[in-house]
């Protein structure tokens, strides 16, 4: 059975300061969470400790926006997964379309830092997801196919069932404008089936799919009735402790 995964990707905002500011909203909202509801914040690197002592005594997990996947040495500015394990967090989120266009990551470098997480227990979520002209030719689907093919390249069967997929179409990515729910269940559906074809059946209907682009309290109901839809990946609404903390309450209401 899976549960809700409610992730917030805060991306560069939010230094240390804004962040206890942020986490104090979001504390005061709901420092508890339905059993069946995981939450997540994943902030900056600089506020990551803040984050794990501030959250130690509620339900809310905090992870990681990226990692290295050398264990360490002469990498200026980066971070490693021992790193990010031994600060606490549980997740880290891999692929991110913005890491693909802005940073130079590719299929084969999510599926390094994908066995880097796993190796250090980190459950990856990995970021999928084709852009509008992508889906204008209708590429799409092979697409996505693709980046789970690649990012999965070697995982095993038992590692595969701590691995997160988050579909964000890159036109939905801040910009307002959301996958329906019909386009988000068919990627998720497909995305499953692709998954399903590389390792079960059984082990891709216990795998977490998120969908993130425009994610917010307005829009959130539909898609997380979905039924391959099992949570958010969420940007901007995630900054907000309000507009995030009423997307959870919608998902414990689901679930
Ligand atoms: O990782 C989160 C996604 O990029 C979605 O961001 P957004 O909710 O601001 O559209």
């Amino acid at each position: 059975m899976r549960r809700f995964l409610i992730a917030g990707n805060w991306k560069m905002n939010c230094g240390p300061y804004d962040a206890a500011e942020l986490l104090e909203g979001l504390k005061e909202k709901k420092a508890e969470v339905d059993e069946n509801v995981d939450v997540l914040v994943c902030p900056p690197f600089v506020s990551i400790g803040m984050a794990v002592n501030y959250l130690h005594d509620t339900d809310i997990q905090v992870g990681a926006q990226n990692l290295h996947f050398e264990e360490n040495g002469a990498y200026t500015g980066e971070v490693s997964g021992s790193m990010i394990a031994e600060s606490g967090c549980n997740y880290v989120i891999i692929g991110h379309s913005e890491r693909r266009q802005y940073f130079g990551e590719t299929d084969t470098t999510v599926n390094k830092r994908s066995h880097k997480a796993l190796e250090h227990k980190l459950a990856p979520i990995i970021c999928v997801g084709e852009s509008l002209d992508q889906r204008k030719s209708g590429e799409h689907y092979d697409l996505v196919k693709n980046q789970v093919t690649a990012a999965l390249f070697d995982i095993s069967k038992e590692d595969i069932l701590d691995v997160v997929i988050a579909y964000e179409p890159i036109w939905a990515i801040g910009t307002g404008e959301t996958a329906s729910p019909e386009q988000a269940q068919e990627m998720h559906e497909h995305i499953r089936k692709v998954i399903g074809g590389l390792y079960s059946e059984d082990t891709a209907d216990r795998i977490n799919i998120l969908y993130g682009g425009s994610m917010k309290p307005a829009n959130a109901k539909e898609l997380l009735s979905q039924p391959d839809v099992d949570g958010g990946l969420i940007g901007g609404a995630s900054l907000d402790a309000e507009s995030f903390s009423e997307i959870i309450t919608i998902a414990e209401e689901l679930s």
